[in-house]
């Protein structure tokens, strides 16, 4: 049996045109600071799944998404210079032998024109073969966003509908929300491919949860930031 193929969306026009220096999968937290990002703190998990359910490993999901005032990390942007400086606004991860990713980021805010949204990317064997968006289940400007108003169909909308909840047992209101991908039909499909096609310096920055020495706890476990130092790329490399 097939699962429903997760919705494609536009790519949009801030898919960041220099990626920051710290690309992992904490958004709140750049590099050392120990100052976080505003907004509200979200464990974004999921997996990414073949159009038959199976899960699917060394998928390079990317996300990108405005602050909580709407300011996009993007050179095209007219609101830098009121940018939250401490939110990372891009991450990226490989997912695990069991299809799963995860980021720690903001829940997602209207930008003008926009109902709240994160933007996904999913690449294999080096291309991308799925770009969408997660949107806030019940949130009221859904009903007026022009993308969302293109998907028609109602199991494909469903499936791009995050609900953003309270995580169990945060002291601190923290939300986490679970997003499963599931690719559409691409021929001839090699499971793993060992992540061909990223880029050696950036495959080994890519320092995801449980593959690094930091990056966001899982869900359940609060307390202050990693403060430790992690491996970077080196500037001019
Ligand atoms: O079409 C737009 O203006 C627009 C703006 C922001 C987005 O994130 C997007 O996907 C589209």
């Amino acid at each position: 049996d097939m699962l429903t193929a997760t919705p494609k969306t536009t790519e949009g026009p801030f898919y960041p045109d220099k990626l920051p220096l710290d690309t992992d999968n904490d958004l709140l937290i750049l590099n050392n600071s120990i100052t976080p990002a505003v907004g509200e703190i979200t464990y974004l998990t999921g997996r990414v799944l073949s159009p038959s359910g199976e899960p699917l490993r060394n998928a390079f999901v990317e996300i990108w998404q405005c602050d909580h005032q709407g300011a996009y990390l993007h050179s095209g942007t007219d609101n830098d210079s009121s940018r939250d400086k401490n939110f990372q606004g891009y991450g990226r991860f490989l997912t695990d032998s069991k299809g799963q990713y995860c980021f720690r980021t903001i829940k997602p805010v209207p930008y003008p024109g926009r109902t709240p949204h994160i933007h996904f990317g999913v690449s294999r064997h080096g291309q991308r073969v799925l770009t969408t968006q997660l949107f806030v289940k019940g949130h009221p400007q859904n009903e007026r966003d022009g993308i969302l108003k293109a998907i028609r169909d109602q199991k494909a909308l469903d499936n791009i509908m995050g609900d953003f909840q309270p995580l169990p047992g945060s002291r601190i209101g923290e939300l986490a929300v679970n997003f499963d991908i599931v690719l559409g039909m691409t021929p001839n499909d090699p499971d793993d491919d060992g992540a061909k096609g990223i880029g050696k310096s950036e495959r080994e920055s890519g320092m995801g949860m449980g593959r690094g020495p930091r990056g966001p706890r899982g869900p359940g476990e609060n307390g202050p930031p990693p403060s430790s130092p992690r491996p970077e790329i080196p500037p001019g490399n």
